[in-house]
């Protein structure tokens, strides 16, 4: 093969060295630079078939540099090396027309991979320009799982195609469909979501697609449907493989032709919208047995992201814990730290309510905790203390709750509706992380808490006895008599 002249701009001596060489063994000419300005030397006396550039170098910023070389140099491909393995930073060196970016640490046989496709592409290389603000970070996490992530979303904000994020429950779905939308063109418009699971099957179609006045029953007046509150912007279609088949049908009409029709009226309506699809259920597996359209699975999947559960990239776990805790205390609760036995005891956990499941608990640590700086058993204590109200229906009030745990049980065993346990039930259901907070709070003191609560202390008893509360003997105080 014949290689390229490669320029490599890198502070770091070491970095420098091994990349040089993993390069020229694989054919091409090297020449490095350790600055900006031994850079801009470089491009006047040697200019170089492909650009290699550290984002952090002690004269500037890197990418802002790069920007301006795709703008002079349309041709020259550019790849982006990047310890801060940050949306922002993939995003960024996306808009600034790189080529490629790779975060570090990178193996060497992706770089020569990369440098040799870059080559190969050098003369369909384009630039790009309208660097965004540096956003605030929408998304925590550098492992090489989210890395993928963080390439394919910054492929997708500068176009309108459709995307669909797939991933278990808490992976972040919503929260990259908001990304996506936030740093892309149509930022100043809505980001309208719907969520297919919590809206009655048959009102699905007129909250897509809006509804006349006296449509259906109850339909009073008019009203814009989420695809008309997301004129310009985007419309977030959650859940999207408990939508119904008549519904998918017309969804798939819409998508086709561009434009919709309100129930019950004869107004079409053009379709301005750039759609996010979510799932977390099989969607290919639905499509199997017939319970989701192919057509339009086909016609959602155009760029596919798959979000890794949080026990796929438990590297991750800590900086989102610590980002938590920030969140927490920001939000006025006491400022808390753990400590590395405590993380590693989070490491370990195999959260299967994932990201959600561990901002939960953090905010319940910070809210609980006695200790400023917490340890493992503290941490581990409060894992297995997971309060199923919070975790079914985050940062909602508490009548979403409720809702939400009617609607399990009508799920699991719909004759508890009316079998004259219910009451029992969600008063259990409630009682139970009220009663293990404060516990926790007051160090598993269960005289104190009993009085915080208004309750006498044998009731207390009683109740920790009716619920199976187990009460580790060892963090108790003693001395509650
Ligand atoms: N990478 C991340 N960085 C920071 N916060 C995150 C990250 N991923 C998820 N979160 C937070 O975790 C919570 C759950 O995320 P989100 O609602 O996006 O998940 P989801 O996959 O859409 O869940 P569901 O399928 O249950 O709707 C949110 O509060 C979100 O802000």
């Amino acid at each position: 093969m014949t290689g390229g002249r490669i320029l490599l701009v890198d502070d770091d001596d070491a970095i420098r060295t091994v990349v040089a060489h993993a390069l020229k063994r694989a054919g091409h000419q090297v020449r490095t630079a350790a600055s900006l300005g031994e850079l801009a030397r470089e491009m006047r006396s040697h200019p170089p078939d492909v650009l290699l550039t550290d984002v952090v170098l002690p004269d500037g910023d890197g990418i802002e540099q790069a920007t301006r070389i795709v703008a002079e140099h349309p041709e020259m491909p550019v790849i982006v090396l990047s310890a801060r393995n940050t949306l922002t930073t993939a995003v960024r060196a996306n808009e600034a027309g790189a080529y490629d970016y790779l975060p570090k640490p990178f193996d060497l046989d992706t770089l020569t991979r990369t440098v040799a496709a870059a080559l190969a592409r050098r003369a369909a290389n384009a630039g790009e320009q309208a660097p965004s603000e540096d956003a605030s970070l929408p998304l925590i996490g550098r492992s090489p799982a989210m890395q993928d992530v963080y390439r394919v979303i910054a492929r997708v904000v500068s176009n309108d195609l459709t995307v669909l994020v797939s991933g278990e429950s808490g992976t972040g779905k919503e929260l990259v469909a908001r990304a996506i939308h936030d740093l892309g063109a149509r930022r100043a418009a809505p980001f309208v979501p719907i969520n297919m699971a919590a809206i009655p099957r048959d009102l699905i179609e007129a909250e897509l697609f809006g509804h006349e006045r006296g449509a259906f029953t109850g339909a009073a007046q008019r009203s814009a449907g989420r695809f008309e509150q997301a004129a310009g912007g985007t419309l977030f279609l959650d859940e999207i493989g408990d939508m119904p088949v008549e519904a998918q049908t017309r969804l798939l009409r819409v998508l086709q032709s561009g434009e919709f029709t309100t129930v019950g009226g004869a107004r079409t309506i053009r379709a301005d919208v750039r759609i996010v699809a979510a799932t977390n259920r099989d969607l290919q597996q639905a499509v199997v047995t017939g319970q989701f359209r192919e057509d339009l699975y086909y016609r959602l999947n155009v760029v596919p992201i798959a979000l890794p559960a949080l026990r796929e990239r438990r590297g991750d776990i800590a900086e989102l814990a610590r980002h938590f805790l920030d969140r927490a205390a920001e939000a006025g609760l006491p400022r808390k730290t753990l400590d590395g036995a405590a993380v590693a005891a989070l490491e370990a956990h195999d959260w299967p309510g994932n990201v959600r499941e561990l901002e939960n608990l953090m905010r319940r640590l910070a809210a609980l905790s006695r200790d400023d700086h917490m340890g493992a058993a503290e941490v581990r204590a409060t894992i297995g203390t997971a309060a199923p109200v919070a975790d079914a229906v985050p940062d909602a009030g508490i009548d979403a709750a409720v809702h939400a745990m009617i609607e399990r049980l009508a799920r699991q065993e719909p004759r508890a509706l009316d079998d004259g346990s219910l009451y029992t039930r969600v008063i259990a259901e409630v009682e139970r992380p009220l009663i293990e907070a404060m516990l926790a709070r007051h160090g598993g003191n269960q005289l104190r808490a009993a009085r915080a609560m208004g309750l006498n202390r044998n009731t207390l008893r009683k109740r920790l006895d009716m619920l199976g509360i187990e009460v580790a003997t060892g963090s108790f105080a003693a001395s509650d008599g």
